[in-house]
């Protein structure tokens, strides 16, 4: 649904040039959370903004629902957009006015009669959740509730894309996460695509479906967010998953010294959540004793991710079998790490 094309951007400046986006190409697909991350300097900004031409490209494509968008004149752009939300970090609302009024400015802009516009506002201040701040004014907000006000108003003319610019890189963790929960209800409920880029490996961990990594402008890496944690490539993305997974095989040898009876095994959850109850099944219906030694399971949009590191005891037998049920009757992937 949105397709990007060779997007580039270069800007230039006391005669010399940076490539903030250097010949990107991407599909994101109708319906995707899609998630852009890198570091400070990455040209996730830049790329963000390409998307709806609050910046101009220097050469490449982007086509939203078969809309060519950086071939648009003035005029033509201007009604696109009313199909491209986007959301700012710093929430970009107008101060002298009221949640109200911040939400009804987009309907004013396209015209849209007071009647209709008033009902309009009303139904989004309930989606939002912020029923009952309808005349505050944005400095007597908290900065959950502004970036409310920000996506209220970014969805005020029915947008079919959301973008969203580090929207929760100045909220607290717990801010962060309602946030990030209304937007997840926002896909769901409207069938919203939404693409945001972020430098926290959290973000994408709670809410994208999809994940592309970006550095000096281009995308190193991109997947299914499970593949991504699973098998990362690129050293800047192994460093992203670390910022949520720790650096899980560190002591590895040293726990293969100590635990010597039975088998030391690895058990890779690769987020199905049929597996959550996976080693209270396995005492049950096998004769062997399971030992957690060492894990990080996170849970994302999909179910449980990660890896727990265990001891097997019983007779060679049951603890062949167990490994064999697991192998093929679970989507957990078994490593067998010592063998008796
Ligand atoms: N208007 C501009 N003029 C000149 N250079 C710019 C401009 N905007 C961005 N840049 C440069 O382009 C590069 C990419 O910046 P961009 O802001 O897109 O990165 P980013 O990944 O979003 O980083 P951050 O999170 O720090 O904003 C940087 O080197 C930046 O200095």
């Amino acid at each position: 649904m949105i397709s990007i094309k060779d997007l580039t951007k270069v800007f230039r400046f006391d005669q010399k040039e940076i490539k903030a986006v250097d010949h990107l190409s991407l599909t994101i697909e109708d319906g995707d959370i899609f998630g852009v991350i890198g570091y400070s300097g990455a040209g996730k900004s830049t790329f963000i903004r390409l998307l709806n031409r609050l910046e101009d490209p220097t050469s490449g494509q982007v086509t939203i629902q078969g809309k060519n968008i950086t071939a648009m004149k003035k005029n033509e752009l201007r009604i696109a957009r009313q199909d491209i939300g986007m959301i700012f970090q710093h929430f970009n609302l107008l101060w002298s006015r009221t949640v109200r009024e911040n939400i009804a400015f987009p309907l004013e802009i396209a015209g849209v009669p007071a009647k209709e516009r008033e009902d309009r506002v009303k139904e989004l201040i309930e989606l939002v959740g912020l029923a009952g701040r309808e005349n505050a004014y944005p400095s007597q907000l908290s900065g959950g509730q502004k970036q409310r006000v920000g996506i209220a108003r970014a969805l005020a003319n029915n947008p079919k894309v959301l973008l969203c610019d580090e929207a929760t890189s100045a909220l607290d963790p717990e801010t962060t996460d309602s946030i990030l929960d209304l937007l997840i209800d926002i896909n769901e409920r409207l069938g919203l695509t939404i693409i945001l880029i972020t430098h926290e490996m959290h973000v994408i961990k709670k809410i994208c479906n999809r994940v592309a990594v970006m550095e000096k402008g281009k995308i190193v890496e991109q997947g299914d967010v499970l593949d991504v944690f699973l098998k990362p490539k690129q050293p800047v993305t192994k460093k992203f998953v670390e910022q949520v997974m720790g650096d899980s095989d560190g002591d590895l040898s040293q726990l293969l010294d100590v635990y010597t009876s039975g088998r030391v095994v690895r058990l890779h959850f690769v987020g199905d959540s049929a597996n959550q109850a996976l080693i209270s099944q396995l005492s049950k219906e096998f004769e062997i004793e399971v030992n957690i030694l060492q894990g990080k399971i996170t849970q994302t949009k999909l179910g449980a991710y990660g890896t727990l590191v265990v001891q097997i005891n019983g007779s060679d037998r049951e603890i062949n079998n167990t490994i064999q049920f697991i192998t093929e009757k679970t989507t957990v992937e078994v490593e067998v790490l010592t063998h008796a």
